[in-house]
């Protein structure tokens, strides 16, 4: 039997900074280019770093963009670099679809050279990060609102080709060069996070996923959904967008400043808890309502592009052409709609851009989860409020019922007791602990074949630990851990472990996982808030709620999928300030029982 006691320290996976020993080939050509020397440096990020290459033999025609410019941008990535790993990077085929596309720049030529892959592509002008640095780290409120605009319809563009760009950021959106007819236009750069949101084969959108233990893109601007390891789409690179014009504008946002090894969490967390009023202070309205509108889209929704765009109308010079930037694309994307819809303006009045839900008020909520399973009719019995001298005596008259526990929680210090005639089991002994979870008497139950079948803990440490006989378990471990221990469920995942019981106790989190569950397969939804709209979708994939638990930050529930089908199981959920004594009477008269219980995290 193993078990687990360290403290977890999980990191979202971040782009690592690569250094370069290899040196650059002297002299550049691939792929039928023309040849170019190295000269300055343009940016380094994540996998690849950026020269200008200027042609060895230019023509005597002096071009400044296309196939034959004098200058271009060289993107070397190195092929053992993690992002390539000998093969041609992502980032290829995704300008091969979209490369040329509206403020997407040209890809001219690309080739393999030494260990270098390199893509010869437009040359380009600053980044908007590049422009803010030197005004002062300043940018006028009419620069940022023709970026929204622009910025807006290219994203459209982007997305209608099917892919979600991944890491929108001031740095990654680049102006024309400068001194030449497209220096106010605004391109989009980096597709090497870029992935596609619909199938190209089936023309559907890409299934929903958490994976807890995967982030990609730049913890400053990424979505909170990305932070949580959600499936990207296209509701991440507005959300993204959005904190780059604040940044823009404001100069800083909220979350900067974190470090160390907690920062992911600690920058998602101030995310949830900032109001949309609060992170668009000294920003015109238009900016807080875009943030309102794309914090409450939904995972597969498909954004309002020209709604958004016309957010800004009131703010924005009505002649485009003395505007800082070119809006060109957006303005094409609003005539397009506007001919859609016989008209070539929006009609704000009509049918305004308002959030659906507030989901993000800035106010965390603590509240009852309970979960219910619809069931045979059998006895089930709840207490609440129960401080530690009263446990045994319910514990023990349940006992004398024929009852067992089945679920435990804990609020306020106080104890939750859930006791029924379903659980199968045979025999059950359960400890008070003034430790969160008190590792010899655990292991001497393990020695008696007794396996932990739910489990609570208090905001001051105590926990209330129950073992049963006649569990279908086979073998049990459990980790206790500052955060959530994703890493380590996805190792126990890889040997046949699944979650049984969770609990928490202040930020402290305890995961018991079981071989022999009887799963086919299990999920985490882990959020900031109730993750409704992740529940709704894996009950729609056949999963049910199994465990739950949650901190006053974060609300977790595994939802699993019974090995055998014929466990067809209804579930609902239901989220309330007190404990749900009479709702729960509602429910067991439609035979609907509580299966499982916590107390936490549920709205922000
Ligand atoms: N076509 C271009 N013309 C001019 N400058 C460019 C061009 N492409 C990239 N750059 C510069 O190089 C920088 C890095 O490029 P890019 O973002 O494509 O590389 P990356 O390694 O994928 O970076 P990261 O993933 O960290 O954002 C850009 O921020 C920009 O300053």
């Amino acid at each position: 039997m193993d078990d687990y006691f360290e403290s977890s320290s999980d990191k979202g996976f971040v782009a690592e900074i690569e250094e370069y020993t290899d040196p650059l080939p002297e002299k550049v050509q691939v792929g039928g280019s023309p040849s170019y020397r190295i000269e300055r440096k343009l940016g380094k990020g994540g996998f690849g770093q950026v020269y200008v290459g200027r042609r060895i033999n230019p023509p005597n025609q002096n071009e400044t963009t296309g196939p034959n410019a004098l200058q271009v941008a060289l993107k070397f990535e190195r092929r053992s670099s993690k992002g390539c790993n000998y093969r041609p990077p992502n980032e290829w085929q995704v300008y091969r679809a979209l490369g040329g596309s509206h403020g997407i720049p040209h890809v001219h030529f690309k080739g393999l050279q030494n260990d270098y892959y390199i893509m010869v592509m437009d040359m380009l002008g600053p980044s908007l990060w590049d422009v803010w640095n030197n005004n002062s780290q300043a940018m006028s409120i009419e620069m940022v609102t023709c970026i929204a605009i622009e910025a807006i319809s290219i994203l459209e563009k982007l997305h209608s080709r099917g892919y979600v760009h991944g890491d929108v950021k001031p740095e990654n959106f680049l102006l024309g060069p400068p001194g030449t007819p497209d220096e106010k236009k605004l391109y989009l750069v980096d597709l090497g996070l870029a992935t596609q949101w619909r199938d190209t084969f089936t023309g559907c959108h890409v299934d929903y996923d958490q994976r807890l233990e995967v982030f990609r893109g730049t913890v400053r601007y990424a979505s909170v959904h990305a932070h949580l390891g959600r499936t990207g789409s296209r509701r991440d690179d507005l959300e993204s967008l959005a904190y780059s014009l604040i940044c823009l504008i404001r100069g800083r946002l909220p979350w900067q400043g974190h470090q160390g090894e907690n920062k992911n969490f600690l920058v998602c967390k101030k995310k949830m808890d900032t109001s949309p009023e609060t992170l668009c202070c000294n920003c015109p309205a238009p900016f807080r309502q875009f943030v309102e509108y794309v914090v409450n889209l939904k995972f597969d929704e498909e954004p309002d592009y020209a709604k958004c765009i016309s957010l800004f109308d009131g703010i924005i010079n009505p002649s485009p052409d003395i505007r800082p930037i070119n809006t060109e694309g957006a303005k094409k994307l609003i005539y397009q709609v506007g001919h859609k819809r016989g008209r070539l303006m929006m009609d704000n009045d009509e049918d305004d851009v308002k959030p659906k839900r507030k989901v993000r008020l800035g106010q965390p909520a603590t509240q009852w989860i309970s979960v219910y399973n619809n069931r045979r009719p059998m006895m089930q019995r709840y207490h609440y409020n129960v401080a530690d001298e009263k446990l045994i005596q319910h514990i023990e008259k349940g006992n004398k019922d024929g009852l067992f526990i089945s679920s435990v929680a804990s609020c306020s210090n106080l104890w939750a007791l859930i006791m029924d005639a379903g659980t199968g089991f045979s025999a059950q002994v359960y400890k008070l602990s003034p430790t969160f979870c008190p590792k010899e008497w655990i292991m001497e139950q393990w020695k008696r074949n007794y396996y932990i079948s739910a489990i609570a803990g208090t905001n001051n440490e105590s926990s209330l630990i129950v073992m049963s006989k006649g569990t279908k378990y086979l073998q049990q471990s459990y980790k206790v851990g500052t955060s959530f221990p994703s890493k380590w469920i996805k190792k126990k995942w890889g040997e046949g472990f699944h979650v049984t019981a969770m609990a928490t106790s202040g930020t402290k989190w305890v995961i018991v996982m079981s071989r022999g569950a009887g799963f086919s397969d299990q999920v985490v939804e882990l959020d900031f808030l109730y993750p409704s709209e992740g529940i709704h979708r894996r009950w729609n994939n056949d999963y049910c709620i199994t465990s739950t638990a949650a901190t006053k930050d974060q609300a977790a529930i595994v939802l699993s999928i019974p090995r055998r089908k014929s466990t067809n199981v209804i579930q609902e959920t239901l989220r309330t300030n007190s404990f749900p004594c009479t709702l729960v009477k509602d429910k067991w008269k439609k035979n609907f029982y509580i299966a499982s219980l916590c107390y936490g995290r549920t709205v922000a």
